[in-house]
């Protein structure tokens, strides 16, 4: 079953289009890599997909629940990590992730014991009773991550989650992702505009200006389309330099 299918989304703010005939679909326990350069339209597209824009323009199912008919339902399947921080800076990292919790009606003590597991999978457990302001930006978006697992979704979408890290935190955050993918089965969407965040086994989907212009197998873009690397295909796919 997918865990995501888009179907022929679009949206417009006013009388500019910047989504248009958008369907692609992420299968269970995939990392599926959405590029796009800036103003692509990813963050947009994010949006109708988590429900903060409703879709006038197609549709949206989170493992079979449509999003615009059964919003709940398809909600508490989903984790999302936003692309500007949402830490409570002045809560530790463990009040934010049990605050998240409760608002997705968890009981304390599951919620506690849940909070120490996901941390201790991205391994930040050591931070957990400390003021988010005091962590640095990688260990932030970790528990940004931890706090978005914590109801127990199984489609995860991170918007260009590795903005603002250095290289090995940005490396440390993508393998944490597809062991992820790989150890419980969690579907991941991942938007960036790094195409070296891109590895052979994931699947890509490629937006410019709205539009998806190739989706598929990463290992399977670069043959394709004639050329020695995914960077080769996506200057020709979008006409960049
Ligand atoms: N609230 C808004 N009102 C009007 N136009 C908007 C709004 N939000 C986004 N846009 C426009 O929609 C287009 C897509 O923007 P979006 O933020 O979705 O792209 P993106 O791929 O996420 O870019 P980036 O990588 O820079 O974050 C851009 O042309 C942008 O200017």
């Amino acid at each position: 079953m997918n865990a995501l299918s888009v179907e022929d989304l679009g949206h417009s703010f006013g009388s500019r289009r910047v989504l248009q005939g958008v369907s692609f679909a992420v299968a269970e326990g995939r990392m599926c890599i959405l590029l796009g350069r800036n103003g692509a339209g990813k963050t947009t597209l994010f949006s109708l997909i988590t429900g903060l824009y409703h879709a006038r323009v197609g549709s949206v199912q989170v493992f079979g629940q449509a999003m615009n008919a059964n919003p709940s339902a398809a909600l508490a399947q989903m984790g999302v990590v936003f692309q500007l921080p949402t830490l409570d800076l002045d809560l530790t990292a463990g009040e934010n992730l049990r605050y998240h919790a409760a608002l997705h009606g968890l009981p304390t003590e599951l919620s506690k014991e849940r909070s120490r597991e996901e941390l201790s999978r991205l391994e930040v457990l050591d931070r957990i009773d400390d003021p988010a302001r005091a962590l640095s930006g990688g260990q932030r978006r970790r528990v940004e991550i931890a706090r978005a697992l914590m109801h127990g979704p199984r489609l995860l979408l991170l918007d260009e989650p590795t903005t603002g890290l250095d290289v090995p935190g940005r490396r440390a955050l993508e393998q944490h992702m597809r062991k992820l993918c790989r150890e419980r089965r969690i579907a991941v969407l991942w938007a960036t505009h790094f195409l070296e965040e891109v590895a052979a086994d994931d699947d890509v989907v490629v937006l410019d200006q709205g539009r998806v212009c190739w989706a598929g197998g990463a290992d399977r873009i670069a043959p394709e389309l004639n050329v020695e690397t995914i960077a080769g295909a996506f200057a020709v796919l979008t006409g960049s330099p």
